[in-house]
């Protein structure tokens, strides 16, 4: 796989005029312009996102999907082949904050890969402990447990992201050793799980920003990033996606 993919998850964030603005000057910024680059803005600004990024090269990415996959009387929810209709390439699934804030298990989840790939989007499926979990060494462990619900995807194009717990939001970034040691174990264990592991892209994410990409991207085994906060900051995004093209 080559090339860094930046990834830039807006979370809960956003509103039309901000969006505007914040897409605008995104398209306007050489740096993401030359860049392999995704935005995820929240579900109800995905179509004002398509509309505005029709004919640019940065791809537009869903925080979520449900794990029905046939249309229905689930309120709330929110297909995969809708998110595949509205133009949604990528789709972000077992994000931290979704295993904790709404108890997403693997069974859920491999629900919601399969939906994913069934309509044709790239799933990006997110991964990583907790602090309690990395100081009791059983990052590994976790982490091995999560990427199990990957072997069914033997033959679909998906990303991992390894964001630990412990690093989002919080400004602590991982050491680039804590980084190659897990984006190692990944590759190993994809590598065990279909026989073949070099055209997934693994990414990092937790505290990425413009003074850190540069030190993160210069590890081989890192695909790219998941960025949170510095996503929503056009001047931080561009030195991200910059940092990302340099390492190409
Ligand atoms: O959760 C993240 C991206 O999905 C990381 O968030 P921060 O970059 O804000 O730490």
């Amino acid at each position: 796989m080559t090339g860094k993919l930046v990834i830039g998850n807006w979370k809960m964030n956003g509103r039309l005029a901000a969006n505007l603005a914040l897409i605008n000057a995104l398209q306007d910024d050489a740096a993401v312009r030359a860049a392999q680059v995704a935005v995820t803005p929240p579900f109800a600004y995905l179509g004002q996102a398509a509309a505005l990024l029709a004919g640019s090269n940065i791809a537009l990415a869903a925080q979520d999907v449900s794990a029905f996959d046939k249309d229905g009387a689930y309120t709330g929810e929110v297909s995969a082949a809708m998110l595949a209709d509205v133009g949604c390439h990528y789709v972000l699934i077992g994000h931290s904050e979704r295993r904790q804030y709404f108890a997403e298990d693997n069974a859920l989840l491999a629900r919601k890969l399969q939906a994913a790939v069934a309509a044709g989007l790239v799933p990006v499926y997110c991964v990583g402990e907790t602090l309690a979990e990395r100081e009791a060494d059983a990052y590994k462990a976790v982490i091995g447990e999560q990427l199990t619900v990957l072997g069914a995807l033997a033959g679909h194009d998906y990303v991992v992201a390894y964001e630990p717990v412990w690093a989002i939001g919080t400004g602590k970034v991982a050491s680039v050793e804590q980084i190659d040691d897990v984006h190692q174990y990944i590759r190993a264990t994809l590598l065990q799980c279909h026989g073949a592991s070099d055209s997934i892209r693994v990414l990092y994410g937790g505290s990425v920003k413009a003074d850190n990409a540069d030190a993160i991207f210069s590890l081989q085994s890192v695909g790219g990033a998941l960025v949170g906060g510095a996503s929503l900051d056009v001047e931080s995004f561009g030195r991200i996606c910059q940092a990302a093209e340099k390492t190409v």
